[in-house]
């Protein structure tokens, strides 16, 4: 009963939205699509602010709408964070994150005042008013004031879509605790592949109106028939735990069932579960598991999907041997020359490896 049932049908002018997703109402699911697929017109019916025409919404079980039924927005209990933070010039950052903690009752609350603002990193920032903050402190405040209202939902709409990329990155490590700490599902609106490779679980592909897949994120982000995947910056994400430090050369090896890659050295406790990111440029491939090369990183794979991205480019799924999937990018050149065909079996040399937590 746990998950979040969408099934709606909805024209807005010459627009018509008809999408069906089940999601586990735990962790992140994004609605990834281009501009216009119907990202934003998904979480409006979501969140009530537009009456879908025809179906029904369902959030853990509890009925939210169906053609009979509606229950208003201000009795959904969810928190919506949108492109631009919305906060009130007026009042300061305090008063802001209380205006959310006092709309709801004492009893109800789950999340403590102090908590949120230790998460997103706002103590600092408490007495200024809103106008002083950067865009990033903004959406920060933004997604505090949310969690204050102690939804069951969090509802974000490109948080970060108006931040430069230093900003974004200084924001993603607030957004990835988010649902560790507190365990509040997110449906998360996003075109950037590499936002939703660090932070969903699972991942809805929207185009014109339609779902085109959803899923879990690791198989849907890398498969190559869907668009995330012929992005450029296409990437990976792997699993594995933390397996030793080297002191003399100042790195931290992180092993999976399928191998072991290297990272610049963090203080974390051996045995402790790693993601880690790579970029499909980062990953080139070979037909030996070379020694004399300067790249440390070398997993074995098989090739299980090929398509090309451009005239000169291929976009390449590799399956590890413990049947996690890695995107390399590589020359259309490159690929005859290594007379690459699905099932055949490679080493992945990759060239870089970004510890995401
Ligand atoms: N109130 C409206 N009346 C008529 N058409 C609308 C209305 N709101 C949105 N649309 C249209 O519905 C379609 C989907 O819009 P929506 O904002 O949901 O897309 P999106 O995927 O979130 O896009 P973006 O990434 O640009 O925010 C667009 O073609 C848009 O022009």
């Amino acid at each position: 009963m746990s998950d979040i049932e969408v099934s709606i049908a909805h024209r807005q002018g010459d627009f018509r939205l008809e999408v069906v997703f089940n999601t586990p109402a735990s962790g992140v699911t994004a609605l990834f699509g281009h501009s216009g697929s119907g990202k934003t017109s998904v979480l409006r019916a979501i969140a009530g602010l537009i009456r879908a025409d025809h179906g029904h919404i369902r959030v853990n079980g509890e009925l939210w709408q169906d053609q009979d039924y509606f229950l208003p927005t201000h009795r959904r209990p969810l928190g919506y964070v949108f492109q631009e933070a919305s906060l009130f010039p007026h009042l300061s950052v305090r008063q802001n994150l209380e205006y959310g903690w006092r709309q709801i009752p004492a009893a109800e609350r789950k999340i403590p005042f102090d908590s949120a603002v230790e998460l997103l990193g706002v103590g600092p920032l408490l007495k200024r008013a809103t106008r002083r903050l950067s865009g990033g402190e903004r959406q920060r405040v933004a997604i505090a004031r949310a969690l204050l209202t102690s939804p069951r939902l969090l509802l974000m709409d490109e948080p970060l879509s108006a931040l430069d990329h230093a900003a974004k990155q200084a924001i993603l490590p607030y957004l990835e605790s988010l649902h560790n700490e507190f365990g509040i599902p997110s449906l998360y609106v996003s075109h950037d592949p590499r936002e939703v490779a660090r932070l969903a679980n699972q991942v809805v592909i929207l185009d014109q109106g339609k779902v085109v897949a959803y899923g879990d994120a690791a198989n849907i982000m890398t498969r190559l028939d869907l668009a995330p995947a012929r992005f450029t910056d296409a990437t990976s994400i792997l699993e594995g735990s933390i397996a030793s430090h080297d002191a003399t050369y100042h790195l931290t090896w992180i092993s999976m069932l399928g191998g072991r890659v290297a990272v610049p050295r963090e203080e974390l406790p051996v045995g402790k579960r790693a993601r880690v990111e790579i970029q499909a440029r980062d990953v080139s491939l070979s037909l030996k598991a070379h020694s004399d090369t300067s790249i440390i990183n070398i997993l074995p794979c098989r090739v299980t999907d090929t398509r090309e991205i451009s005239t000169s480019q291929l976009m390449v799924r590799l399956e590890l041997e413990d049947g996690q999937t890695l995107l390399s990018r590589i020359t259309r050149h490159s690929a005859m020359a290594l007379g690459l065909i699905e099932g055949c079996r490679l080493y992945a040399q990759v060239k870089s490896v970004a510890l995401i937590d």
